[in-house]
């Protein structure tokens, strides 16, 4: 009884033959806009150029043979010398080959999820040669792709002389297993791929330690499967020894390895709690000296850091590369109005964040979380702002951020095209329109800025002894607003206009 999920329809088959031509085709790509597409074509192009050319030199036969055999992931052993390194960064993606499947929506969708995947592996530092989608109802249990699709997929990657594949989805260690049996090269999914990412980004003390825990976390379940690879490639050379004997050792060692990957999780948990402890405190001294916080939210490669340096002319790292932001970064900002605020930049987000993320991600959140008004960017010149739009929010929707208000803000104009700015600001007619790029649209993002900070809003008349001057003198900060200050012969009276939570200091001088 064997189920058929593969439609046999040859209009579908026929469509995805078409999608696929369509993403390599040089043609198509150049006409695209954004960069990462380029890059995508521009291996695409090499590949036409070349990619099969393979010569009679019988060395390269010798060395095909070897691309053929199924290539350990390096540094996922099990044999952890030491996990404080976590081994798993060492992670070197290079020549890859992308899979997909399209189960639901629209071609264009399945597409455009197979770009950011091609932009994620460019930013983890692989080139990418080819890129392969299925329609299929459901992932197969076994193989992800069908049978015959992982066949032919096989022969694109020795086509290619690929090195690796990445799948566009979080597979199951069975499914991983089954696809590099049949392709015989490593796989690599979704989730690692961005776990890699993160890695390699990561700046900060915690956010390393938070992609170490995510990485670590991602292993575990999964260290039973490498090491039943590592002993099937054994088995190669000692293909009768593989019995009972030396099974024994093999499950005592990744029990060892398990135990050491706890223990160093728990470690990372405690040290991971200590410096939650000390950006709290940090964060609780901001909120003390009430200065109002803006944070900036959006997908990732939107333009948030492009936004913060040109509102505050901080360098912050500016990439055309995904999670070119790992730790949020606050800055100092003055609203057109003088009033005093902090600028938060955030950690992009992205479609399916991996779980074991999730955790790394809330640090971000929680600045988010405790601003006073979220500037929510996105890239109006993306394909699918929309899609990134939902994305975002729904994150938002999961947390308490749905309530903190919002200023939407469409950015890189000077390359969207103007017709997708003009539905954008349809459907948000709040929206603003600007360009980091060439500052368009700046001056309402400051007004707006300036418009909807918190303003201090408690009305007091106060009466200020001279001896109290550093009372007058605390007044005059950015944290309060002067209506009027005369002097009386009591001393300086004033009515103010100050924060909720400062009121108390004043109240011995209220009349
Ligand atoms: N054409 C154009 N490009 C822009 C604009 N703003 C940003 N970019 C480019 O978009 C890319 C991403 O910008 P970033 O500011 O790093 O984006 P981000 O949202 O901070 O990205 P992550 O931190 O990676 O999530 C860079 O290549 C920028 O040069 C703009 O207004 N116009
Ligand atoms: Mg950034």
């Amino acid at each position: 009884m064997v189920t058929q999920h593969e439609p046999t329809d040859p209009q579908v088959d026929q469509q995805v033959k078409k999608l696929i031509d369509r993403i390599l085709s040089a043609e198509d790509a150049k006409a695209s806009h954004t960069q990462a597409d380029d890059e995508y074509a521009k291996n695409a192009q090499a590949l036409d150029a070349g990619g099969s050319n393979y010569t009679e030199f019988d060395g390269d036969q010798f060395e095909l043979a070897q691309r053929h055999a199924l290539r350990r992931v390096a540094g996922l052993s099990t044999e952890l010398e030491d996990v404080t390194e976590v081994e798993y960064r060492q992670l070197r993606l290079e020549n890859v080959v992308l899979a997909g499947l399209w189960t639901e929506g629209t071609v264009t969708e399945a597409e455009h999820s197979l770009r950011e995947l091609a932009a994620l592996a460019n930013t983890a530092g692989s080139t990418v040669l080819d890129g392969i989608i299925q329609r299929r109802h459901a992932p197969d249990p076994a193989t992800f792709l069908g049978r015959g699709k992982a066949e032919q997929l096989a022969d694109v990657v020795r086509e290619h002389g690929a090195d690796t594949i990445i799948v566009d989805t979080e597979l199951a260690p069975s499914q991983r297993r089954g696809l590099e049996d049949v392709c015989r090269v490593k796989v690599i999914d979704r989730t690692a791929l961005i776990l890699d990412i993160f890695a390699q980004h990561a700046q900060s003390k915690e956010g390393k330690a938070q992609v170490e825990l995510a990485q670590l976390e991602y292993l575990l379940p999964r260290l039973r499967g490498w090491g039943e690879s590592m002993s099937r490639q054994a088995g190669g050379q000692a293909a009768g020894g593989a019995g009972i004997g030396s099974r024994g050792p093999g499950e005592t060692k990744i029990e060892l390895d398990r135990r050491r990957i706890r223990d160093r999780m728990a470690k990372l948990r405690r040290e991971i709690k200590g410096m939650k402890n000390a950006r709290e405190t940090k964060r609780a001294r901001r909120r003390r000296n009430q200065v109002p916080s803006v944070a900036i939210a959006g997908y990732t490669n939107a333009g948030k850091s492009s936004i913060l340096n040109r509102l505050t002319k901080a360098g912050v790292i500016v990439e055309n590369a995904l999670f070119a932001t790992l730790d949020p970064t606050v800055r100092s900002a003055e609203s057109i109005d003088g009033v005093a605020y902090t600028l938060t930049d955030t950690v992009g987000f992205v479609r399916q964040l991996p779980t074991q993320l999730v955790e790394a991600f809330r640090s971000t959140l929680e600045e988010v979380d405790e601003a006073d008004l979220i500037v929510h960017v996105v890239d109006a010149s993306h394909p699918e702002p929309e899609a990134q739009i939902m994305a975002v929010r729904q994150v938002f929707a999961e947390t308490q951020i749905a309530d903190i208000s919002e200023l939407m803000v469409f950015n890189k104009a000077d390359a969207a095209d103007p017709l997708v700015l003009a539905r954008l600001q349809r459907k948000y007619p709040q929206a603003l329109i600007v360009s980091a790029a060439s500052g368009e649209g700046f001056a309402q993002l400051e007004a707006a800025i300036a418009q909807r900070l918190p303003r201090p809003s408690v009305h007091l008349d106060l009466l200020v002894p001279y001896t109290d001057g550093d009372v007058v003198h605390r007044l005059h900060s950015d944290d309060t607003e002067i209506l009027t200050e005369t002097y009386e012969p009591e001393g300086t009276a004033m009515t103010v206009l100050v924060y909720p939570q400062d009121k108390d200091n004043y109240l011995s001088y209220v009349r």
